[in-house]
């Protein structure tokens, strides 16, 4: 079976996201029928991970679209449009992906508005493809995604199999299908060249013990998951011996200098991988890439209710028997105590050695910084690393 967070049946104009809250016990389908439904399940979390909320958002109003014919006017198609991307960007912050996505699809309903002989339906197909179109250069870019990080990878450990430890989830659950920093793991280990992967818990939505494991168990990927606390004593202890060679990351918002907003805790295991000699990789697709932001300082963090902390979900322990089939909440908190619950951490450019896109690696220039313009104008066609591995 694929793992698949996202179905979409263009034909029927039907959406379901795969309900990441009930992941791994349960595996429930949620129906999207409208920009509303897909905001809800982008702000629950029910769907999550930076390039999959574009998509979602992004379908949530193609199927809207498809249920009823708004208007024979091309202008009012595209005025509802952009009216909808608008309220869909609210939903969360920090990804950029989700407003890169709007105000890309914004730009085809006006320049379809503007066709000559342009009508509502004109407009809506243009914007209906385009959102599915998304899903296709989403994997695409994934796989790209994966075949250079891993090289780079392999090229630093210069020869021989490596491990490597992620953080959050990343993968097929996380996009369309793949993954960016799983899909480097998924890649190396493709190749032959992993050894091991360490998954962090990633608290407190748990994407590394609920999903990350879900798919490289999936997957058969030889893996280990940590708590996030223990990240430094693995690279202290066992760096050398397992031949970890990188932490890779995934990222919600890479800033114009290299700064980049992941999940809450990138941050620490960039400080602990510099200390300890282990590459820092960042992989996302250049839709990840926001160059109207200069720095970290100007990134939006994403704050989640305390409550997210502190009522963990689970099946519940009936005796000896785990029934699945019942979810509950447990408070794990002194009642009372305050909570900061920051969703997203930044982690500065000079702990970071590469940034790995679909058009291949950025490293920093001799001016130690990064200049991510290359990577921007880069073509896709006969895609050319930017740059492999360290000597
Ligand atoms: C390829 S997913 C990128 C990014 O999104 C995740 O955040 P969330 O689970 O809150 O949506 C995490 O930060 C991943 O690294």
């Amino acid at each position: 079976m694929v793992l698949k967070a996202i179905r979409f049946d263009a034909e029927g104009g039907a959406l379901q996201i795969l309900n990441q809250l009930k992941l791994p016990h349960q595996t429930q389908y949620d129906d999207v029928k409208s920009a509303e439904d897909g905001w809800h399940a982008i702000k629950d979390m029910r769907t999550r991970g930076a390039p999959a909320i574009a998509i979602v958002a992004a379908l949530s109003l193609a199927v809207e679209l498809h249920k009823e014919t708004l208007s024979d006017s091309a202008t009012d198609v595209a005025a509802f449009v952009v009216e909808k991307l608008k309220y869909l960007v609210t939903s969360r912050p920090t990804a950029v992906n989700l407003a890169d996505a709007a105000r890309k699809l914004e730009r085809v309903v006006l320049n379809a508005a503007s066709a000559s002989g342009a009508t509502g339906q004109t407009v809506e197909k243009a914007y209906c493809d385009a959102a599915a179109q998304m899903l296709v250069d989403d994997v695409a870019d994934n796989e790209a995604i994966g075949q250079h990080g891993s090289q780079w990878i392999a090229n630093v450990a210069g020869g021989g199999k490596v491990s490597v430890v992620t953080h959050c989830n990343t993968g097929s659950l996380a996009t369309a299908g793949y993954g960016t920093a799983l899909g480097v793991i998924r890649s190396l280990h493709k190749m032959g060249n992993l050894q091991h992967a360490f998954c962090t818990e990633t608290r407190p939505y748990n994407q590394g013990s609920r999903l990350t494991a879900f798919e490289l168990v999936h997957d058969k990927i030889p893996a280990t998951l940590i708590t996030d606390s223990m990240a430094s004593a693995l690279l202290h202890l066992k760096g050398k011996s397992e031949r970890i060679t990188a932490i890779v990351v995934g990222a919600d918002r890479v800033a114009a200098n290299g700064d980049t907003a992941n999940k809450i805790g990138t941050y620490q295991l960039a400080i602990t991988a510099r200390f300890h000699g282990v590459k820092f990789l960042v992989a996302a697709p250049r839709t990840t890439i926001d160059l109207s932001t200069a720095s970290g300082a100007k990134i939006v963090i994403e704050e989640r209710p305390g409550k997210e902390m502190t009522m963990i979900r689970g099946p519940v322990l009936d005796g000896i028997d785990l029934d699945v089939s019942q979810q509950r909440t447990v408070n794990i908190a002194a009642q009372g105590i305050d909570v900061w619950n920051p969703a997203f951490d930044v982690t500065p450019a000079e702990l970071i050695d590469g940034i790995v896109t679909e058009v291949g690696v950025v490293e920093k220039g001799p001016d130690g910084k990064f200049d991510l313009t290359l990577a921007m104008e880069a073509i896709n066609e006969g895609i050319k690393p930017v740059s492999v591995g360290s000597p």
